[in-house]
C-alpha cells in the first residue's frame, strides 16, 4: 500500500535521541548479521507464491492446511538452497533465522516446525555416527515429526504407555499401542504431512522393562503416502492456535522396526539383546532440553512483535484530551499506556539476552557431555526449565496487555495480536507445562536449601543461601545491585518457606511424594521476603515513572529497532507507515461478507419473517 507516513510517527521518529541502526546491530549480534538477515528477508519475502489472495482467517480448516503445505514446501526447498550455499539460517543467537520470517508467511504455524526444529535435531544430538551418516542426508525422502506426547500422559512422560519390544529372532523392535490412552496425541506435522517420525516408546528386553528411548519409525509410504500396515494416523482438530501445524494422532499394532533404528548414540541394544547403559539416564529427554532453551529467544521475537504492533498504534491513535481545552492526546502520552507497553519492550530485550546467554550455556554443557562431563547437566535442566516457564508465561500475559492497549482493534484478527497470543500462550503449554517445570527447578532449589540448612558447603551459586540463613543480607538499595539482592533474599525466603513446610509435612508422618504435593504451592510462588520497606516501594515507584518518561520519546524508535517487515509483523495496527485507518478499511473489503450488496441470507431467513405480515 502506497502513501505518506502517519504525521504523528514522523514527529516521533524525530524525536527520537539515540541511533535505531545501531540498536538493531546489538539486537543481531552484530552488523553483519543485520545485514545478513535482510538478504534471506529480502530473497524469500519476494517469493510471489507465499502471498495470499485471500486473508487466511476466510479460509476452511483443510484450505488452510493445504495453502500452508504449499508454503510450507517453497520454504522447504528456499531453505536447502541456503543450506547448499552456506548461509546459516538457524543460528539462534539472534532471531535473525527464518523462523521469524515464517511468521509472516504463515501467520500461524509452518507444519514443517517440528520437522526442521526437532526431527532433525534429535537425530543429530542422539542418533549414531552411522545413523546420522544414513539419515541426515541432504535429499532425503523423509519428512518427520517427534512423537512423545500421548492421549493419556503429557507432563508425566514415565507414564507413557506405547511399548518396544526387541525380538533378537528377528533383530527388531515391535513398536505398540496397548490401549486407546496410548494413542500418540499432539506432534506437529503427523496429521497428513509426515512420512516417518522419531518415537518415544518404553523398551521391553526379554521381560525386563529399560524405560523411554527413542526410535525412528517410517509411517507412511515414501511413494504413495498412504499409511503402512501396522500405522493408524491422522489429525486432532481444530485448536485455539497452531491451526496450521497438522498435529496429529498414532497408533501402531505390532509395527515392526530394525534394531538399528533406535538411536543409539548413549545408548544401546546390541544384537544379542544386551542392553549398554546411557552415562546419564536422562540424556533421553535431550531434545526437550533444546527446545526449552531455544523457545526463549522466540518468546522474546514475539515480545517484539506485539510491542512494536502496539506502540505504533499507540503513537498513530488519539482518543481523550488530557486537559479539557486541549486536542485529543496520542495514547502513547498516557502513563498507564506507557506501563503497558514499555515493560513489553524491556521484557523483550531481557529474554533475548537470556536467551542468547542460555544458548551459549547450552552449547557448553553439550561440549562437556561428549567429553563425558555430566556435572553441569542438572543446573542446565533446572535453569532452562524455569526460563521456559516464566518466559512463556510473561510473554503470554504481555502480548495479551499489547492486545488490551490496542482497544478493541486489538480484537480484529487483521492487528495480528490474537494469533501472536494464540501462538505465544501455547508456549506455556508445550514443551513442558509451566507448574510442572517450575516444580523441577523447585526440586533443584530445595535440594541445596537442604545442604544449607545442614550446614554442608555450598556451591558458589548457591552462596546466598547461607547469607541468608546468617542474616547476612544487606539492607535494601535502590539500585540494579540492590535489587538483584532483594531477589536472591526472596528465593532464598521463599525456598527455606518451601522445604520448611515439606519438613513439617514429613515430620507428621507423610511420605516425601505426598508432602511434596502438599507443599506444591509454595514451591512455585514467590512472595517478598527480602528487607524493602514501604518508603524503597515508594522511591522505586517514582523512579520507575521518571523511567516511563524518559523512554517516552523513543518509544517508536525502540520497536523499529527490532526492525520487523511489514510482510511478518501482518498486522493493520502496526505497519511501519502508521496508516492504521486506511489499511483497516481495506483489510475489511476482503470480507467474503462484503462481495454481494444483499446477501442471499436475506432473501432466505431473515425477509420472510420481517416482511411476513407485510406482502
Ligand atoms: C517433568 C519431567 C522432567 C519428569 O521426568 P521424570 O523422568 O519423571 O523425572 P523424575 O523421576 O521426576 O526425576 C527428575 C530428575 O531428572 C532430572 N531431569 C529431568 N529432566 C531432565 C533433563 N532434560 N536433563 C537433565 N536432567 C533431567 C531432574 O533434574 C531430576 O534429577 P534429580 O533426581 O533431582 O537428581 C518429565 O516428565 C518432563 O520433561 N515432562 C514434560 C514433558 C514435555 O516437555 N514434553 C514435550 C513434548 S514435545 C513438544 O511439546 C513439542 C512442542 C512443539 C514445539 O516445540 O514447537
Ligand atoms: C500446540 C501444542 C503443540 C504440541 N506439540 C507436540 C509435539 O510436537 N510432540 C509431542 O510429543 N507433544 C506435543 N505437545 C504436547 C505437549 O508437550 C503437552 O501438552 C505438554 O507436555 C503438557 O502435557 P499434558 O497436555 O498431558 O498436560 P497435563 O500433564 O495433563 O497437565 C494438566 C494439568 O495438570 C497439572 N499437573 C500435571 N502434573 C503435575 C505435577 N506433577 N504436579 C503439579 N501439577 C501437575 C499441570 O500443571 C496442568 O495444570 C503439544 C502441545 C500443544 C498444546
Amino acid at each position: 500500500m502506497g502513501g505518506r507516513v502517519n504525521e504523528d510517527l514522523i514527529k516521533e521518529r524525530r524525536k527520537c535521541t539515540f541511533d535505531i541502526k545501531e540498536l538493531t546491530h546489538i539486537i543481531d549480534c552484530g552488523e553483519e548479521n543485520t545485514i545478513k538477515r535482510k538478504q534471506i528477508d529480502n530473497y524469500i519475502l519476494n517469493i510471489k507464491e507465499l502471498w495470499d489472495d485471500v486473508p487466511e482467517e476466510y479460509l476452511s480448516h483443510k484450505e488452510r492446511y493445504e495453502n500452508a503445505i504449499k508454503k510450507a514446501f517453497i520454504v522447504l526447498k528456499v531453505l536447502r538452497q541456503l543450506h547448499t550455499g552456506n548461509i546459516q539460517i538457524t543460528d539462534h543467537r539472534t532471531p535473525t533465522n527464518v523462523y521469524s520470517i515464517q511468521d509472516g508467511i504463515f501467520r500461524n504455524v509452518n507444519p514443517l516446525l517440528i520437522h526442521i526444529g526437532l526431527f532433525w535435531s534429535t537425530i543429530a544430538a542422539q542418533a549414531s555416527t552411522e545413523q546420522q551418516a544414513e539419515w541426515l542426508q541432504p535429499d532425503s525422502s523423509m519428512i518427520g515429526t517427534y512423537v512423545q506426547t500421548e492421549l493419556g500422559h503429557g507432563s508425566f512422560i514415565r507414564g507413557i504407555e506405547t511399548t518396544a519390544t526387541y525380538d533378537s529372532t528377528t533383530d527388531e523392535f515391535i513398536l505398540h499401542t496397548p490401549r486407546l490412552s496410548a494413542y500418540k496425541w499432539w506432534p506437529g506435522g503427523l496429521g497428513n504431512t509426515a512420512n516417518a517420525c522419531l518415537v518415544m516408546a518404553q523398551l521391553y528386553i526379554n521381560g525386563t522393562c529399560h524405560g523411554l528411548h527413542i526410535f525412528l519409525a517410517q509411517i507412511r509410504d515414501f511413494d504413495t503416502h498412504k499409511p503402512l500396515p501396522g500405522i493408524k494416523v491422522g489429525e486432532i482438530g481444530p485448536k485455539m492456535g497452531f491451526n496450521t501445524a497438522d498435529n496429529g494422532f498414532l497408533g501402531f499394532d505390532n509395527h515392526r522396526i530394525p534394531r538399528t533404528n533406535m538411536l543409539m548414540k548413549n545408548v544401546q541394544v546390541l544384537r544379542d539383546g544386551t542392553y549398554v547403559k546411557p552415562k546419564h539416564d536422562k540424556l533421553t529427554y535431550g531434545s526437550m532440553l533444546l527446545t526449552r532453551v531455544t523457545l526463549i529467544s522466540d518468546l522474546a521475537y514475539q515480545l517484539s512483535k506485539a510491542a512494536t504492533i502496539a506502540v505504533r498504534y499507540s503513537a498513530v491513535r488519539r482518543q481523550s484530551p488530557i486537559k479539557s481545552n486541549e486536542p485529543e492526546r496520542q495514547i502513547l502520552d498516557f502513563v498507564s499506556q506507557q506501563h503497558k507497553l514499555f515493560i513489553t519492550i524491556a521484557s523483550s530485550h531481557v529474554y533475548r539476552v537470556v536467551g542468547l546467554w542460555m544458548w551459549n550455556s547450552h552449547k557448553r554443557v553439550t561440549a562437556d557431555i561428549h567429553e563425558g562431563n555430566m556435572g553441569q547437566l542438572p543446573e542446565l535442566h533446572a535453569l532452562a526449565c524455569c526460563l521456559k516457564a516464566i518466559s512463556s508465561r510473561d510473554a503470554s500475559a504481555l502480548v495479551e496487555q499489547c492486545r488490551l492497549a490496542c482497544g478493541g482493534h486489538g480484537y480484529m484478527m487483521a492487528s495480528n495480536l490474537p494469533q501472536i497470543y494464540a501462538y505465544t500462550t501455547a508456549a506455556v503449554t508445550y514443551e513442558g507445562e509451566y507448574t510442572v517445570l517450575l516444580l523441577q527447578t523447585a526440586r533443584y532449589l530445595v535440594k541445596f536449601w537442604r545442604l544449607a540448612a545442614e550446614h554442608k558447603p555450598l556451591p558458589q551459586n548457591f552462596a546466598y543461601f547461607e547469607d541468608y540463613i546468617k542474616k547476612n543480607f544487606e539492607q535494601w538499595r535502590n539500585s540494579p545491585e540492590g535489587i538483584i539482592e532483594g531477589f536472591k533474599a526472596i528465593v532464598a525466603g521463599k525456598t527455606k518457606a518451601a522445604y520448611d513446610t515439606l519438613q513439617c509435612n514429613l515430620r507428621n508422618g507423610r511420605e516425601f511424594e505426598e508432602a511434596w504435593n502438599m507443599a506444591s504451592v509454595q514451591l512455585t510462588n514467590a512472595s517478598e521476603y527480602s528487607t524493602i520497606s514501604r518508603n524503597d516501594i515508594e522511591a522505586l515507584q517514582s523512579r520507575y515513572e521518571e523511567l516511563l518518561a524518559l523512554i517516552r520519546p523513543n518509544a517508536v524508535g525502540l520497536v523499529d529497532a527490532f526492525d520487523i517487515r511489514d510482510e511478518v509483523l501482518c498486522s493493520t495496527l502496526g505497519a511501519y507507515d502508521g496508516r492504521v485507518y486506511e489499511r483497516m478499511m481495506e483489510e475489511a473489503s476482503k470480507s467474503p461478507l462484503n462481495e454481494d450488496v444483499v446477501n442471499e441470507s436475506f432473501h432466505k431467513y431473515i425477509r420472510p419473517v420481517t416482511m411476513k405480515n407485510k406482502l
